[in-house]
């Protein structure tokens, strides 16, 4: 069989420092016969020598452009807007199949390179549970930075930190609080009630039997709320402006951990904009005090913890990608129709469909095995 080639490209965001596959987790690839090549990285977590020390081959940053076709390049966050035409297959997250602004260029650029997307959020088990997320440390972070603003202990700019700092913290900050995750048996939710803890809260937990008829003045009773909601349908929303303007509202802090403003899928409709790690808390009333706090990088917050377990998640999923006979063009290892990546670049086939883009016969084929 054909070695799988794969490829971890440098993240081209700057303040990006989390990597989906970390040396321990490179290792055991290199062990499995895999060829891993591994970008040089300036702010990646991990040094680039831990992973020369495990067998990975090492090539400049961006240099993923010149791999050979049959590699693999695997990464996280968003590609450079170079080159034009994508020729190999990436494993990242796209967010390209919700018509997010830039997801048609993506995939047309997919397309004129007869390259293919897996992407890493529809990578999912027969049940279609995600296989690799980061839910678990943005939920945590979500309910950490909202107890410590509470308490008065929020530092700002927020930066990159350890398990072990924000642990430390979340210890020593002190006073009475009424929390609600909403979510709370999900990832995220599980997070935001481990972090919770840590602070010394044991805060109400609801999920979705608790929310079917939504009892919002005892929602409003709680000072802080964490959402951890991932719906995939409209429904109403648990808060509205009029709900803000309550006088006798006790709810203080607000950290919105699900994100999703702007959609129809959005619980949270009370305000238009996130807040970020230079400014991560916006008021949002006055009297009395509301405060937001809606970051949509949270898990970056904890590179080192949020690589860690994406990584080992995903490690099994790797070792599988080229265990199928199906062959691209290029000769590199196909993946399996039916199987999770086959299922991944199922939906890039379906996306390109559905806005009328075209893609040849070619790499991105899956083929019955
Ligand atoms: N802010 C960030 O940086 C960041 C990072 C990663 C993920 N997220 C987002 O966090 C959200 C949660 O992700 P997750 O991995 O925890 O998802 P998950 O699927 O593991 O959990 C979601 C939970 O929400 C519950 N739920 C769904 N509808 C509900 C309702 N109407 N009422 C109450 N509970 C309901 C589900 O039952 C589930 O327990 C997602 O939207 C995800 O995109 C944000």
């Amino acid at each position: 069989m054909t070695q799988l080639h794969l490829w971890l490209r440098h993240e081209s965001r700057t303040t990006e420092r989390r990597t989906p596959v970390v040396p321990s987790d490179a290792r055991r690839l290199v062990e499995s016969g895999v060829r891993l090549t591994v970008e040089d990285s300036p702010q990646r977590i991990f040094p680039t020598e831990a992973y020369e020390a495990v067998g990975c081959e090492i090539a400049e940053a961006g240099s993923w452009v010149s791999a050979p076709p049959d590699a693999v390049i695997v990464g996280l966050k968003e590609l450079p807007d170079e080159p034009a035409e994508l020729v190999h297959r990436h494993v990242f997250f796209g967010h390209a199949y919700k018509r997010q602004p830039g997801a048609e260029a993506l995939l047309r650029r997919f397309a004129a390179g007869g390259g293919a997307l897996f992407d890493l959020e529809y990578l999912v088990d027969d049940d279609g549970r995600r296989l690799a997320a980061f839910g678990y440390w943005a939920g945590y972070l979500g309910a950490a930075l909202a107890v410590l603003h509470h308490r008065g202990g929020l530092g700002t700019p927020l930066r990159p930190t350890s398990k072990e700092e924000l642990e430390a913290e979340l210890r020593s900050s002190e006073g009475e609080l009424t929390a609600l995750v909403i979510g709370a048996l999900g990832r995220s939710g599980r997070g935001a009630r481990v972090a919770l803890g840590e602070a010394g809260v044991e805060p109400t937990c609801w999920d979705l039997a608790e929310t079917r008829d939504l009892d919002r003045p005892v929602l409003l009773e709680h000072e802080l709320l964490v959402n951890t909601v991932l719906t995939t349908r409209p429904i109403p929303p648990f808060l509205t402006d009029k709900d803000l303007d309550e006088p006798g509202r006790r709810l203080r802090t607000l950290a919105d951990v699900t994100v999703d403003v702007g959609s129809p899928l959005n619980v949270l409709p009370v305000y238009d904009t996130t807040t970020d790690w230079a400014h991560p808390v916006r008021r949002l009333r006055e009297a009395p005090p509301l405060d937001l706090i809606a970051i949509d990088n949270l898990p970056s917050l904890l590179p080192r913890e949020a690589s860690t377990d994406f990584s080992a998640a995903l490690l099994p999923s790797l070792l599988d990608f080229g265990t199928a006979e199906s062959r691209g063009r290029s000769g590199g290892p196909g993946v399996r129709s039916g199987g999770p990546w086959g299922r991944c670049l199922d939906r890039f086939h379906e996306a390109c469909r559905e806005l009328g883009i075209e893609l040849g016969t070619d790499d991105t084929e899956v083929r019955d095995v």
